[in-house]
């Protein structure tokens, strides 16, 4: 008989009738005899039926039962992939069993307050998961807060376990830490809450002999004085001797639960043989089993379940938390419940702290720092500097079968005088050379190739008696047919980019305007008299300005605003999934939609920056006037990239790698610039497609910001409320959604 520490004491008994060899009896402060002769186990886990699979309908835990008497170490032992981690992760409460049921303390996880997840279990995961940049110390307080500890609470723990652990100092970051420091950090954030249920996937690996033998000496006391229940996942068969009981898994079965010393009893031909041995026999023993077909397999799985006494069949508890099966009792123990588990004063706790989380990670990460805060506001400069002004230079050609091209060039109009000659020169100097260059050729012909050699837009002809036409037509108001049509100016152009071509055109127009007038009255004429119809006079809103930049470049801010918090927040919501961290933190009893406040307040005054630099192009560079309200236009960008940083949690939910948050934000990233009305009015679009295209995020906030700088609307304006609706009901869309996803994602 083995008396260990943890005070739970296995004996072998003699076995009963059965072929298979044995049957045992529990004896300890947590097993009885009742009256009625039933054996009651006390148990803090149990787990019976259990199936789970993945997205493929093939199980990795298979009619799995487990019964983990409360106040002992449980060494949960199996190949890699057999389920264990998956096993715990259900009942630690991040996921979902999809048959079966676990019980712990007597209660579902995640249900009437039981503190799991949550304050009552301590959960070590396989990998470190701990945030490189987080001190020793902030990593120990950042899960201390979770369960409601002070910073004082933490330091009198941190003091305990630094002996135990010999972690390393204080101030030292975790992403400096060595693999096994790092391992013992993540062993003492599991335990410093002091749980009712420490849970450990793995936490001997990559630690010295020395320190493992701590470790298990450290739990086993864990275990009798403070009836800690512990189960624990370890490859290195051996330690697990140290434990009370031992679970042996394969593939997805429970298929032996006993104390070490029997295992090693029934399955070694020595008294205190290697465990190893007994392990491995025990495991081929269950693969001749499972080789064996039809009935017989039945047969010999129902003798194995009832050497260990854990019954397959559906079983329910009782009202009093009690689970009967055969000549075996299971009572489940209760543990203090987290009745203010789910307050908003510990939910704020929470916030903060994870709030503070992604403050430290980001001012500690330059590079991340450099991407969420700097680039936005650079790119806009960029776009304020470059974008939406009139092109430029743009060299068309000339022949001009008038006057001789030198005569042109150096043409100077007289002052004052009214002078009939060398009308097509005068028109050429009133062409604005910083709108359109003018070269010069000898045919027409010249002017052909060099369009098709991409050397000029188009060309200009001006036919031969050009001054006289237009003095007869202007001046002395001849009506000949024949004369009217002749005095024309041919004009061809490349077509093929409207803008440009628009640009050339309007700027001819306007040399042709500002000729006409200065031509008749030198030569006395009211240049009234030959003037359009059609006049116009200063703008209601805006400028004469021909550029785009005032009707593009708040619209791409927003656009900007929008996008780069989809991409940041979602990549560093799958860094954190991916390593580990923020399951853990889930167990610890954080829950998602805390996780997405404190986003939203850490990324308060990312946002807040951006949108200050931002504006600050819009005004200084882009030499944008806002007419209506700073606030107003601020609040909308402030939105805006809320709205961004929704869609970015929402799109971290899903994927699960980050190139995948990459490729759907630039998928997204194509329609909403292009369809929006930044690059083109959305008036210019099928009706149909204008209603759609309303509903994306970016189309009605784009409106908006343009009519408050614009035009100085305010936001009782139908111009800008909608924008305002808009991004709002976004950001609630995406949020809902998010939350949604992860109650079906723990579902499965
Ligand atoms: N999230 C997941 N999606 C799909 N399959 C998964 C997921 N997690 C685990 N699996 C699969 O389930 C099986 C059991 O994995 P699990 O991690 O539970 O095994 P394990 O016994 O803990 O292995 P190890 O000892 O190597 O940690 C493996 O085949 C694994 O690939």
């Amino acid at each position: 008989m083995d008396k260990r520490s943890s005070g739970v004491i296995y004996s072998a008994v003699s076995t009963v009738g059965d072929d298979v060899g044995n049957s045992f009896e529990l004896e300890s402060r947590h097993t009885a005899v009742s009256e009625i002769g039933i054996e009651v186990v006390e148990a803090a886990v149990v787990v019976r039926n259990a199936e789970k699979w993945y997205k493929v309908k093939k199980p990795v835990i298979s009619g799995l039962n487990m019964t983990v008497p409360s106040g002992c170490i449980y060494a949960l032992l199996g190949s890699s992939g057999c389920g264990k981690t998956s096993l715990l992760s259900c009942i630690v409460g991040l996921r979902n069993l999809n048959k079966g049921s676990v019980w712990v303390f007597g209660e579902k996880p995640g249900t009437n307050d039981v503190g799991i997840p949550g304050r009552n279990v301590g959960y070590m995961p396989q990998e470190t998961s701990l945030y490189d940049e987080f001190t020793v110390w902030e990593t120990l307080s950042y899960f201390g807060t979770f369960s409601g500890m002070t910073k004082e609470q933490v330091g009198t723990e941190f003091k305990v376990l630094v002996n135990l652990l010999d972690l390393p100092p204080l101030i030292r970051r975790v992403g400096t830490l060595s693999g096994g420091q790092r391992r013992r950090v993540s062993f003492a954030a599991a335990m410093i809450h002091n749980p009712q249920l420490l849970i450990l996937d793995e936490p001997t690996v990559g630690i010295d002999p020395l320190l493992r033998q701590q470790i298990w000496a450290y739990l086993t006391k864990l275990v009798t004085r403070k009836n800690t229940t512990v189960i624990i996942t370890t490859h290195y068969i051996e330690e697990a001797r140290q434990a009370n009981m031992v679970g042996v898994m394969r593939n997805g079965k429970m298929i032996a639960e006993e104390s070490p010393q029997n295992l090693i009893h029934h399955f070694t031909t020595e008294e205190n043989g290697p465990l190893e041995t007994a392990v491995l026999k025990l495991c081929k023993e269950d693969a001749i089993e499972e080789n064996e077909n039809g009935q017989g397999q039945v047969k010999q799985r129902r003798r194995r379940n009832s050497r260990r006494r854990v019954s397959t069949w559906d079983i329910e508890l009782d009202t009093k938390k009690r689970l009967t099966v055969q000549s075996q009792e299971v009572k489940m123990p209760t543990v203090d419940k987290e009745s203010d588990e789910r307050s908003l004063t510990r939910s704020w706790a929470r916030i903060k702290a994870l709030a503070r989380k992604n403050i430290i990670i980001l001012l500690r990460n330059y590079p991340l720092l450099l991407f969420v805060i700097l680039i936005p506001s650079i790119e806009m400069i960029f776009m304020g500097i470059a974008f939406g002004y009139e092109p430029k230079h743009l060299k068309i050609g000339v022949v001009n079968q008038e006057v001789n091209n030198t005569i042109c060039s150096n043409y100077i109009p007289p002052l004052g005088k009214c002078d009939l000659s060398h009308l097509s020169c005068s028109y050429l100097s009133h062409i604005d050379s910083d709108e359109v260059e003018l070269e010069r050729f000898e045919s027409e012909q010249y002017a052909v190739n060099a369009v098709h050699s991409g050397k000029v837009w188009g060309y200009l002809i001006f036919p031969q008696n050009f001054s006289n036409d237009i003095y007869q037509s202007m001046v002395a108001g001849a009506k000949d047919e024949q004369l009217l049509s002749s005095r024309k100016i041919i004009g061809k152009f490349d077509e093929t980019n409207k803008h440009i071509s628009g640009t050339i055109k309007a700027a001819l127009y306007s040399a042709l305007s500002d000729f006409t007038s200065n031509f008749l009255s030198k030569c006395g004429i009211n240049p009234k008299r030959k003037q359009s119809s059609l006049r116009y006079r200063s703008p209601i809103y805006g400028s004469d300005i021909k550029d785009m930049s005032v009707y593009a470049t708040p619209s791409m801010a927003i656009g900007a605003l929008f996008f780069f918090p989809i991409i940041s927040i979602g990549i560093r919501y799958i860094d954190e999934r991916q390593s580990g961290v923020l399951e853990r933190s889930l167990v610890a009893g954080v829950r998602t939609w805390e996780i997405s406040a404190a986003y939203l307040i850490s990324e308060f005054f990312v946002l807040l920056t951006q949108e200050v630099f931002v504006l600050g192009v819009l005004t200084f560079i882009a030499e944008i006037k806002t007419e209506g309200s700073v606030l107003l236009v601020l609040g909308l960008f402030l939105l805006t990239g809320y709205c961004g940083v929704s869609l970015g949690f929402l799109l971290g939910s899903v994927c699960s790698e980050k190139i995948e948050v990459a490729i759907l934000a630039l998928a997204a990233f194509m329609p909403n610039v292009l369809l929006s009305g930044i690059f083109w009015p959305v008036q210019g679009m099928p009706e149909i497609v204008q209603d759609l295209v309303k509903l994306m995020p970016c189309t009605l906030p784009g409106e908006s910001v343009r009519s408050i700088i614009s035009r100085g609307w305010g936001l009782t304006h139908s111009n800008v409320w909608p924008g305002f609706v808009a991004v709002i009901s976004h950001m609630v869309l995406y949020l809902l959604l998010t939350i949604l996803l992860h109650k079906i994602k723990a579902k499965l």
